[in-house]
């Protein structure tokens, strides 16, 4: 996506996080996972949400794809405010307009790669056209693999077809927890660049949630929380690379006392 024309209008905010907290409460015991946290992704834009493990980073990203409700504060996902839909309306926007990519593919080993993309077309009574499929599977480099299983597929191929899963329904916006921490960094690099590609040439908005520098220097934007604030936000191109981002990253989640941002 193209930012630099400083006239142009911004592109309209597809998920907006305002002023939510969470709170987990195990019988007398609360635990605050997130406070007051605000945040909005533009349409086509790559977000890497980074931070130390506890820091919040599957919290926030639950709370975006309408796995849990927040204790506070909106959640706005393609113009809809999550809070408004009752469980099973969620369900359906969950399926119909959320892609989701997990650390670990999450994929049925009993289906085919091809079966599998289309597993939440299936879920939904609804099929695609083969034209659709050979497509997609066509951009993600997957053409020659549709009728593997997942055991016979490589850990890059599976999340490959994982991330074809994850966009079959055409979703208005793509959630990947950690998508390269089940792969080797030459792999891992390669599925950076498949996402960077997504978001340059289709328009798709991705947040990525990681703690390796290495995957939040493809993304636009990186935010970064700490004991569930975001504490710093900052555009990855001015990082130039992975080293420099991650020496700020760990000047930022290393220093004592930060004002949320
Ligand atoms: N279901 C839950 N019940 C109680 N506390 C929880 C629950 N889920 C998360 N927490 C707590 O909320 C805080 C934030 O957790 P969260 O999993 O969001 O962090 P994270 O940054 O994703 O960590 P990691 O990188 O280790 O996955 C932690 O203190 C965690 O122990």
């Amino acid at each position: 996506m193209n930012h630099s024309a400083d006239s142009e209008l911004p592109p309209p905010a597809i998920t907006a996080v305002q002023d939510v907290a969470k709170v987990y409460r195990q019988g007398s015991h609360c635990v605050e996972a997130l406070h007051g946290v605000n945040l909005t992704i533009e349409q086509g834009s790559f977000v890497a949400v980074m931070g130390a493990s506890g820091s919040g980073k599957s919290t926030l990203l639950h709370l975006m794809c309408g796995l849990t409700r927040p204790t506070s504060g909106t959640v706005t996902v393609a113009g809809t405010e999550l809070a408004t839909l009752s469980d099973r309306e969620l369900t359906h926007f969950r399926r119909d307009r959320i892609g989701l990519v997990f650390q670990a593919f999450n994929l049925v080993p009993s289906l085919t790669a091809r079966d599998n993309i289309l597993f939440p077309l299936y879920a939904a009574g609804r099929n695609a056209t083969n034209e659709k499929i050979n497509d997609l599977a066509e951009q993600l480099g997957i053409r020659d693999r549709l009728t593997h299983r997942p055991d016979s597929l490589s850990g890059g191929e599976q999340q490959r077809v994982a991330i074809a899963r994850s966009l079959i329904t055409d979703p208005a916006i793509v959630f990947a927890d950690e998508p390269t921490g089940s792969l080797d960094s030459v792999t891992g690099q390669s599925i950076c660049k498949l996402l960077r590609e997504l978001c340059n040439e289709q328009q798709r908005t991705i947040v990525v949630v990681t703690h390796e520098p290495s995957v939040a220097v493809w993304a636009d934007q990186v935010m970064v929380l700490k004991d569930g604030h975001i504490v710093e936000r900052f555009r990855a191109s001015g990082h130039g690379d992975a080293q420099s981002l991650a020496a700020h990253y760990q000047q930022v989640v290393g220093a004592p006392q930060l004002a949320a941002v």
